[in-house]
């Protein structure tokens, strides 16, 4: 069962369109990534999703909710994730939990939450003296707090250190295994091939591709990396004519070729027809960090 739906949405600013056509359906259980470069129009289109935005056109339904005209509704069903300002340094971690617990008609119990969330220990803490992690907890527990059936989260892990990142993605996975629906919004390639069932890339606007992360990685031109040192020279044309290559570079006098399993095995047997051997050979997989930059290259051009 899908529990978001995003089909054709545009949104423009000042006559420039930021989100240009964007379609998608988050299922139930899953946890979806969207992921772009810097202005493709992430957020805008997360906030269609919450009902922050109205769409200029396009379909936007939550549940089967229409975000805008259900908003209240809405609510009830997604949690959404705070921004930084929107919290006063004054208040206690308790007191930003039973705040946010009043706003939701049946709130979650906040105890367990923040002893899932491990802020039992930081109850009497003010917001500005929280570290980033605990700051990012807290507001995990306070998108949580209504028991919602999908939350949001924007970009949850930027500016927190390594391990704070990896103990947040356990959480992140903690909340899916609790029977809640994630759509996550961020700029890391490790945290998206982590968590991520399905990712949107999104680009300039629109979906520049929708697969699961090893389907991303797939589908990349340069998706395996073949390596080595050869003991003569090969000859360019034959290198030049391997199927499905999508890259060639000397340096040193070893050869890197990118390309598919396709690739791997015909220069393996050019190898053999030449009779040169190929020292310190390596064949590694493309990283979804490849993909990603392949997927959005003209962007960067
Ligand atoms: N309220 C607004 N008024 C005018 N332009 C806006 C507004 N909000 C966003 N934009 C512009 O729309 C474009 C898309 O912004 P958006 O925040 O959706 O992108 P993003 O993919 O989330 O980017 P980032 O990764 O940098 O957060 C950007 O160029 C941004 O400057």
């Amino acid at each position: 069962m899908s529990v978001i739906e995003v089909s054709e949405l545009r949104k423009s600013y000042g006559g420039r369109p930021v989100v240009d056509g964007v379609s998608f359906t988050v299922q139930e259980g899953e946890i979806f990534g969207v992921l772009g470069p810097n202005g493709a129009g992430k957020t805008t289109t997360v906030e269609c999703v919450e009902g922050l935005r109205a769409p200029d056109a396009g379909r936007v339904r939550v549940t089967g909710l229409d975000p805008i005209a259900d908003h209240a509704r809405v609510a009830r069903v997604l949690g959404a994730q705070l921004q930084q300002s929107e919290l006063q340094a004054k208040l206690t971690v308790r007191e930003a939990l039973e705040l946010y617990a009043s706003f939701h008609a049946r709130p979650a119990d906040w105890r367990p939450l923040a002893e899932r969330l491990g802020l039992t220990g930081k109850l009497t803490t003010r917001f500005a003296k929280l570290s980033g992690g605990q700051k990012q907890r807290l507001f995990i527990a306070l998108a949580l707090i209504g028991d919602p059936r999908v939350v949001v989260l924007d970009e949850l892990t930027t500016g927190l250190d390594p391990r704070a990142r990896r103990d947040t993605w356990e959480l992140i996975e903690d909340i899916r295994a609790n029977g809640v629906t994630v759509l996550l919004v961020t700029h890391f390639m490790e945290e998206a091939q982590r968590l991520c069932d399905r990712i949107a890339v999104i680009d300039k606007g629109r979906v520049a591709a929708l697969d699961t992360p090893a389907g991303l990685i797939r589908r990349s031109a340069g998706a395996t990396v073949i390596s080595f040192t050869p003991s003569a020279p090969l000859d360019d044309r034959d290198l030049n004519a391997l199927p499905a290559l999508a890259s060639i570079a000397h340096k040193d006098g070893r050869v890197t070729l990118a390309g598919t399993d396709e690739t791997v095995n015909a220069v393996i047997t050019l190898l053999a027809r030449s009779h040169v051997t190929a020292h310190q050979l390596r064949v590694t997989e493309a990283t979804l960090d490849d993909a990603f930059l392949d997927l959005t290259k003209e962007t960067a051009a």
